[in-house]
This record gives structure tokens, sequence and C-alpha cells, in this order.
């Protein structure tokens, strides 16, 4: 019952998107971008979790050149089996399942986040993620043997009134939307 509750509004928020995304995601994109960068200003965090974005999602790759250029380090995720590991964000990229890209593998050990920034298809009455269904980011934060500070980001904020959410799925910090 829950399971079709939560996939009917991911397939709803989806659909709203990617109508969305097709006007105002320019100026939306600018918008956002400009307050993520000013929690980064506020934290200041030495190493940061992004992601390569996805047509609906907010485009943060001119945030990633910009961050690229000051001390902070910026991690994307690497997908292995149900979840992802973090790799230093660099060229090339390459597209990968689901048409994400990536960028190479790396066997460095990675390092500690302090701010972790991710992409929400939409959020429940509980302001919990709900994802693209693969439990993915669920996974990696409950592996995680600490709790960086995590932001939520979406073009336009898509919430549900209902609790869809089960335990394991997380919950931000923050949410930021335009
Ligand atoms: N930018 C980005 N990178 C990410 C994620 C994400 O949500 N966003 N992930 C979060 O877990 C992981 C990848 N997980 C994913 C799991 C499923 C689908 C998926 O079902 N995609 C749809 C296409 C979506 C669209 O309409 O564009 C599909 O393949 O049908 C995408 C990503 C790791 N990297
Ligand atoms: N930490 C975990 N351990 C085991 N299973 C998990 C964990 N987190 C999530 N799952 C399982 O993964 C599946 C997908 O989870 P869910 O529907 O919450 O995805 P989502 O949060 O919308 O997507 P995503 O995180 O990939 O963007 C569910 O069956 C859920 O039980």
């Amino acid at each position: 019952m829950m399971r079709d509750h939560k996939s009917d509004f991911r397939k709803s928020c989806i659909k709203r998107l990617e109508f969305q995304s097709r006007f105002l995601k320019f100026y939306k994109d600018k918008k956002t971008v400009k307050k993520i960068k000013s929690f980064i200003n506020i934290y200041k965090p030495k190493n940061i979790l992004l992601y390569i974005p996805m047509g609906m999602e907010v485009d943060v790759l001119p945030l990633i050149n910009d961050l690229r250029k000051t001390k902070t380090n910026v991690f994307v995720p690497f997908m292995v089996e149900d979840s992802f590991k973090l790799v230093r964000y660099r060229l090339p990229l390459h597209k990968k399942k689901f048409g994400i890209k990536e960028p190479n593998n790396s066997f460095c050990k990675s390092s500690k986040i302090d701010l972790a920034i991710v992409p929400v298809v939409g959020v429940d009455k509980e302001c919990k993620r709900i994802g693209f269904g693969k439990g993915m980011y669920d996974r990696f934060f409950d592996r995680l043997n600490y709790k960086p500070i995590i932001i939520f980001t979406q073009l336009t904020l898509c919430k549900s009134d209902k609790k869809l959410s089960n335990q394991y799925d997380i919950q931000a910090d923050y949410i930021i939307t335009s």
C-alpha cells in the first residue's frame, strides 16, 4: 500500500520536474546554486559530496567548477552494486548505468565528507527523501559511520502531505529549492 503511494508520488514528481525543466530551468539553476553557495560559505567544508546532474536535477556543474579553484575537495557518487562510493570529481566523465555520468574509478581511500548536497525527486510529509527508488543514497548514508550535514536540492519543491518514507529514507538538515 505504502509502496504504491510512494511510487505514484515519485512518478508524479518526475513528470512535474521533466515538464518544468523545459522552462525556467536556466534561471532556477542559477538561483538554487547561489543559495547552495551561501551554505558552502557558512560551513566551509573541506570535503563536499555533490553529483553529476541529470536533466531534471539542479545543474551544479558550474558550482563544481568554481569549487575546484578553491581548497574544497569535490566528491561525486561512483555506483558500485546496490549503492555508491565516493570518487574525486575529475575529467573525463563516462556515461554509466541510468545514463548517469561518472569520473573514472579511484582506488584512493575516501575522505570524510563534511557536507553532502543530495538531489531529490521529492520529499514526504516528514521531509524524508524520495529518490529514483533504488535506495542508493539511503544505503550510502546508512553505511557511513558518521553523519555529514545533508542538504537536499531540487528545482521546485515536490512535497507530499503524506508519510511515504520507511526507516531507511534519509532526512536532510536543509532543503534548497527555488
Ligand atoms: N545525479 C545523480 N547521480 C546519482 C544519483 C542521483 O539520484 N542523481 N543516484 C541516486 O541514487 C545514484 C544513481 N541512482 C539512480 C537510480 C535510478 C535511476 C533511474 O531510475 N533513472 C531513470 C531515468 C530518470 C530520468 O527520467 O531521467 C531510468 O533509468 O529510468 C537514476 C539514478 C548515484 N548517482
Ligand atoms: N540501508 C538499507 N539497507 C537495506 N535496504 C535498503 C536500505 N536503504 C534502502 N533500502 C531498500 O532499497 C529499496 C529502495 O528504497 P527507496 O524506495 O526508499 O528508494 P529511494 O530513496 O526513493 O531511492 P534512492 O535512494 O535510490 O534515490 C527499498 O526496497 C528499501 O527497503
